[in-house]
């Protein structure tokens, strides 16, 4: 990549060189994860503090994991914050994949909708869409990133993803499909997920941060990526916490 077209990167700090997106870089997954749940515990109590309530989506995958703990451990009125994940994959809630599980079990203090509220993806979708509006916007929104661009359950190429890329579209959920298993997938859209007053990505090593600076400088390769409209919104910055 030429250097013109490379972001600036800062550790601690993030660059205007990038605009939409504040990309903060530590020296490591530790580090990343402590920045991380200290800037969440600050958006869940300006929150709290404001409407009494606060509502969160996380991520599922393995990103998030050493991220709980250190959130769970947050002093805070866990009881007044709603969660659920902002993808889940239509597995069993207690199958060792299911995005609901970890979060259930990464922050049990708090109180986490499980996305599967019928026997079918169609109608989950349609009624976990539902519950989530009732929410908005939300407090916080953190994503992370697939190695093919994906975020949330918004995979390159799927059916449908021009309608969930829309930012025009209503705040919903739908049917997402993944290329490797679990392949059925449910997912909020774009429009849902930047309804919220704080919106970040957690990302984890340097193929991912390549694929990050590639969708940043527009190259050509990720134009097609969902990842590439997130960070172009035009709506919402989105806070990227990266390490290696
Ligand atoms: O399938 C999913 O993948 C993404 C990325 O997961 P990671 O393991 O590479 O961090 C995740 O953000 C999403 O919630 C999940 O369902």
């Amino acid at each position: 990549m030429p250097a013109s077209e490379r972001p600036v990167v800062g550790r601690n700090h993030w660059s205007q060189e990038m605009p939409g997106s504040l990309f903060q870089a530590y020296p490591d997954r530790d580090a990343c994860v402590r920045g991380l749940a200290g800037d969440l515990h600050a958006c869940l109590q300006r929150a709290l503090a404001a409407d009494g309530r606060a509502r969160m989506l996380m991520p599922g995958g393995s990103s998030p994991q050493a991220l709980f703990p250190l959130l769970a451990a947050q002093a805070l009125d866990w009881g007044r914050v709603d969660t659920t994940p902002g993808d889940e994959r239509w597995v069993d809630r207690e199958d060792e994949r299911s995005n609901f599980r970890l979060l259930r079990e990464g922050l049990p203090q708090a109180c986490c909708l499980d996305p599967r509220l019928a026997d079918t993806a169609e109608e989950s979708a349609r009624l976990w869409g539902e519950r989530m509006r009732e929410w908005l916007p939300f407090s916080v929104v953190l994503l992370g990133v697939g190695g093919d661009g994906h975020f949330a359950s918004l995979f390159p190429g799927m059916p449908g993803l021009d309608q969930a890329l829309d930012l025009q579209a209503a705040p919903d959920a739908l049917v997402g499909h993944a290329p490797d298993e679990p392949r059925l997938r449910i997912s909020a859209n774009l429009a849902m997920l930047l309804d919220s007053d704080w919106v970040g990505l957690l990302v984890f090593g340097e193929d991912k941060k390549r694929l990050i600076y590639a969708a940043l400088a527009h190259q050509q390769a990720s134009l097609s990526q969902p990842i590439h409209a997130l960070l172009h919104n035009g709506i919402r910055p989105v806070h990227i916490h990266w390490a290696p």
